[in-house]
């Protein structure tokens, strides 16, 4: 069985070699879909009974860890020193500094590897993540799946 639960944040970003309108500063609404595998829990009185995972649950672990983290931020490739040099010169500013141009792909790649180790097979269910979607547009996406 699988379950997903979808949440979303803003942040900002530019792709520095890009040919075309990416390598500028800007903003995306990003949404993110996070996909978990498991045998759904047969525990009377539990309530997570009859869960794979309780979405609640789910969703406190990726804010903590994650939305929390990159809302609001802007998410800046490290080796983009024109641009991280700027933002650290901004007093208190939110920016979250990455090892690779933040691009659809990375993102995923980098929400898949910070939520593996979030989502615990606490129960024998088997519990696991399956797959963690990003959207940055609503025409755009990226998949980043186990291997
Ligand atoms: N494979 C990828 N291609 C592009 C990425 C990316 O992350 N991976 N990113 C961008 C830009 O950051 C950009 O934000 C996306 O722009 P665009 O293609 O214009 O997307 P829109 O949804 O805004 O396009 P519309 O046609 O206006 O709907 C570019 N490429
Ligand atoms: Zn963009």
């Amino acid at each position: 069985m699988q379950i997903t639960r979808r949440l979303e944040f803003d942040a900002g970003h530019r792709i520095p070699d890009h040919k075309s309108q990416c390598r500028n500063l800007h903003g995306h609404r990003y949404a993110i879909e996070i996909t978990l595998s498991g045998d759904i829990i047969r525990r009377e009185g539990d309530s997570a009974n009859g869960m794979v995972m309780d979405f609640s649950e789910v969703k406190a672990l990726a804010k903590e860890h994650l939305v929390d983290v990159w809302d609001h931020a802007f998410l800046v490739y490290s080796g983009d020193t024109a641009v991280l040099n700027f933002l650290l010169s901004l007093p208190g500013h939110k920016t979250v500094v990455v090892d690779a141009p933040p691009t659809a792909e990375f993102l995923a790649q980098e929400a898949f590897r910070i939520l593996d180790a979030l989502y615990r097979d606490v129960y024998g269910n088997h519990l696991h993540l399956e797959r963690v979607r990003l959207y940055e547009t609503p025409n755009c996406w990226a998949d980043a799946v186990r291997e």
